[in-house]
């Protein structure tokens, strides 16, 4: 391509997005921003505020533990309280400081710590110390500052799962070694079964105080989306029905905030791209094919290498939209292990295996009777054959089979 072919696509593509006829803020519509209103949220909004409202009079506020579906404003609503929390803080000239900590992101009990510490202004290393060691700074210097702390862990699950919970534990009894300062823990998981990993006396201490979110409906999501368009959307370009749709389509999966407000932009986008005017209800359904695709690559890279195998057996043997069975898929997923010199798992794990494809979604499967030959399972592919192949082929063993 020409130098000159590529600045006039360059200039054509930054043109169309800076003169964008669609957005006038596509940011708002982004996870990370934080709206400062979230309608349907009150009642939740009211109980973190009246539970962290007690550091304002300079008591330790107790803890505090925050379950809901992904999607539900759980992250939203914390942030919100804590943000003016901390406004009212400075206003009254009360010491508190808060951390917030996304532990999916800082995984690690040393990245934890190391957050945690640099919250409180002592930098760490990024490795080398020993987090015993840390941890045993962090009071020290938490305690200097004699000051009240309060330390969410959101998406606590990931760090729970990980690395056990021996750091929640520990901060769990951590105001028996204080002596001048305080801290409260908020906890925020999505995961309905995160308790049964906890020693009892973690999760009595953590649960002092519980909340639920419940899922959005859709009227709910539609209040949401229409806050949000008028703050991303240039007047006038939503079409007949475009919210509505959104919502629709997210109130049916678990009445996920976060996946309307992405099939919202992605809609918008795709408008853009497509150099519309407007953003139609057709756009919302290209939008939530394109993101249905997405996930069913995200799936697909996350599994294991012998489920891979067996799904790439599955998608070879089905081409056209043809049906298999399990004694062919078999067959095909040894032939696969033999060329990459691999160990074959046994006919009854791979049927496991089969299983588990089913209830993700990738696979159909069905039971049928093949006469005195006994029962065998009649699989179809359930998700669009490119998405599941794009997926397979990031993993490299996969690759090399594929030639
Ligand atoms: N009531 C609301 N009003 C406006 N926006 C909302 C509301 N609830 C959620 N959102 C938005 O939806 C998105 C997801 O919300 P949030 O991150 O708080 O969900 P979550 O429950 O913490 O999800 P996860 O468990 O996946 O972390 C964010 O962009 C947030 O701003």
């Amino acid at each position: 391509m020409l130098t000159a072919d590529l600045d006039d696509i360059l200039d054509d593509v930054f043109e169309r997005v800076t003169s964008s006829r669609i957005f006038k803020n596509r940011d708002v519509l982004l996870p990370d921003y934080l709206p400062n209103k979230l309608p349907h949220r009150e009642e939740q909004i009211r109980k973190v505020a009246s539970v962290l409202a007690q550091a304002l009079k300079g008591y330790k506020p107790n803890n505090l533990f925050i379950y809901g579906l992904t999607g539900t404003g759980k992250t939203a609503v914390v942030k919100l309280v804590v943000k003016k929390l901390s406004e009212k803080a400075v206003e009254k000239g009360v010491k508190l400081k808060i951390t917030f900590i996304n532990t999916k992101r800082d995984d690690t009990p040393y990245r934890v710590l190391a957050r945690m510490l640099e919250d409180i202004g002592i930098r760490v290393p990024p490795t080398g110390v020993a987090t015993a060691e840390l941890y045993s700074r962090f009071k020290k210097f938490l305690d200097k500052k004699g000051t009240l702390m309060i330390l969410v862990l959101d998406e606590i699950d990931y760090h729970v799962k990980k690395y056990g919970d021996d750091l929640l534990y520990k901060l769990t009894r951590i105001n028996e070694e204080l002596q001048r300062s305080k801290v409260s823990l908020v906890g925020i998981t999505n995961d309905v079964n995160f308790t049964s990993w906890l020693d009892p006396r973690v999760k009595s201490s953590l649960g002092e105080e519980e909340l639920v979110f419940p899922p959005y409906t859709a009227e709910q999501l539609r209040d949401i989306l229409k806050d949000r368009a008028e703050m991303a959307f240039v007047e006038g370009v939503l079409g007949e029905g475009v919210i509505e749709l959104c919502a629709a389509l997210a109130a049916r999966e678990n009445g996920d905030a976060r996946k309307a407000l992405d099939l919202l932009r992605i809609s918008g986008e795709i408008a853009e791209r497509s150099g519309s005017s407007k953003v139609t209800v057709e756009h919302v359904r290209r939008a939530w094919e394109q993101m249905e695709k997405d996930r069913v690559v995200e799936i697909v890279k996350s599994l294991p290498l012998h489920s891979k195998l067996i799904l790439y057996s599955i998608l070879l043997l089905t081409k056209g939209g043809k049906t298999t069975y399990t004694g062919e898929v078999y067959r095909k997923y040894k032939e696969l292990t033999a060329e990459l010199g691999i160990e074959t798992l046994t006919l009854r794990r791979v049927g496991d295996l089969i299983s588990e494809l089913d209830m993700l979604g990738l696979i159909s499967t069905e039971v049928v009777s093949r006469g005195r030959r006994g029962l065998t399972r009649v699989i179809s592919l359930e998700s669009d054959p490119e998405a599941i192949r794009k997926g397979l082929l990031v993993d490299p063993t996969v690759a090399e089979v594929a030639g």
